[in-house]
């Protein structure tokens, strides 16, 4: 038997399309557009094309884009400032500051300069307490993605046992913090985590955030079970010519595929979600700063 594929792109696709439609509604309505600001610190090639796909796919669902791109060794002091700017600036509901930052930059400093209510990342220490505590919270996008897919694959996951591999702060807690929210008895594991397979072969839901390419193997599977791979890793791929590689997740998919009953492939599963979810983190963000109801079922 082989497992159902869950298609990320097709169902980023349909959020993205579901969004420009809501922007219409309170372009139309109330005469406001939705607007993101999205910095990026330096020239790392993944985050230029990650911040070149944000760029277009704000300006294809009718929101306004402001990008901004400061050199490498821009002082952190410089890039506090566009933040303050940013906050004040009413055109603009969402901020995204691209990760990861130049070694000389303190994260955590720069996330928390970020209003809180323009933080569409969910990074912020606020956020992070609100989510926590089931309050209304800007909740970080690939966990965000993660969770709007296992609910269009199973429908209500109360009750079921999750596994979550990997507790890093972007990913793994905010996605075990989702999963109780739906009612899922929740185990985070991770890569020192005594006996892994056995944890997570008693699993009906699956996700792998732990950045080691093929770690979770077909024999961890439980028959049946819904698999999130949320790792992209670059290998190198001599199938394809000198230098050649290609892009797998956490999970080994061949072997997978055949024990679950629905996975997502990489690429093309989580990935389209995180950029998709950006758009209704900013869409929900402007709704709330205008004292509207943010549109259903964008959010947690
Ligand atoms: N401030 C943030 N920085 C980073 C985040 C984030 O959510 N906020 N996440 C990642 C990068 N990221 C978005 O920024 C991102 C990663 C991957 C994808 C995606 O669509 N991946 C494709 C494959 C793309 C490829 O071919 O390389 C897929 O999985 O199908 C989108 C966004 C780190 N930084």
């Amino acid at each position: 038997m082989s497992a159902t594929i869950i298609d990320g792109k097709a169902h980023a696709a349909g959020l993205r399309a579901r969004i420009a439609d809501e922007v219409q509604r309170l372009k139309a309505a109330h005469g406001i557009t939705p607007g993101l600001a999205v910095v990026l610190v330096g020239e790392d090639p993944a985050s230029q094309v990650y911040v070149r796909s944000k760029g277009r796919m704000t300006v294809e669902v009718g929101m306004a884009s402001f990008e901004h791109r400061l050199d490498a060794d821009t002082p952190q002091a410089e890039l506090l400032d566009l933040v303050a700017r940013l906050n004040a600036d009413p055109a603009v509901h969402g901020i995204l500051v691209q990760l990861p930052l130049p070694a000389h930059m303190d994260e955590s400093a720069v996330i928390t300069a970020i209003d809180p209510a323009k933080d569409v990342d969910g990074f912020h220490i606020s956020n992070v307490g609100r989510l926590a505590t089931g309050q209304d919270a800007m909740v970080p996008c690939t966990p965000l993605g993660c969770l709007m897919l296992l609910r269009d694959t199973l429908g209500s996951l109360s009750g079921k046992s999750a596994v979550v591999i990997g507790r890093s702060n972007i990913v793994g807690k905010p996605m075990a913090q989702l999963l109780l929210r739906d009612s899922c008895t929740v185990t985070i594991a991770h890569s020192r985590t005594a006996d892994l397979a056995e944890i997570v072969r008693r699993a009906e839901i699956v996700v792998a955030a732990v950045g080691r390419p093929g770690m979770v193997t077909g024999d961890w599977i439980r028959p049946g079970a819904t698999v999130i791979d949320v790792g992209i890793n670059r290998v190198d791929a001599p199938e394809k010519g000198e230098g050649g590689t290609r892009l797998v997740g956490d999970v080994d998919f061949d072997s997978a595929v055949r024990v679950a009953g629905a996975i997502t492939p990489v690429p093309g599963g989580v990935g389209p979600m995180t950029i998709a979810c950006l758009l209704a983190n900013t869409l929900t963000a402007c709704c709330r700063a205008s004292g509207l109801p943010a549109p259903e079922g964008l959010t947690a």
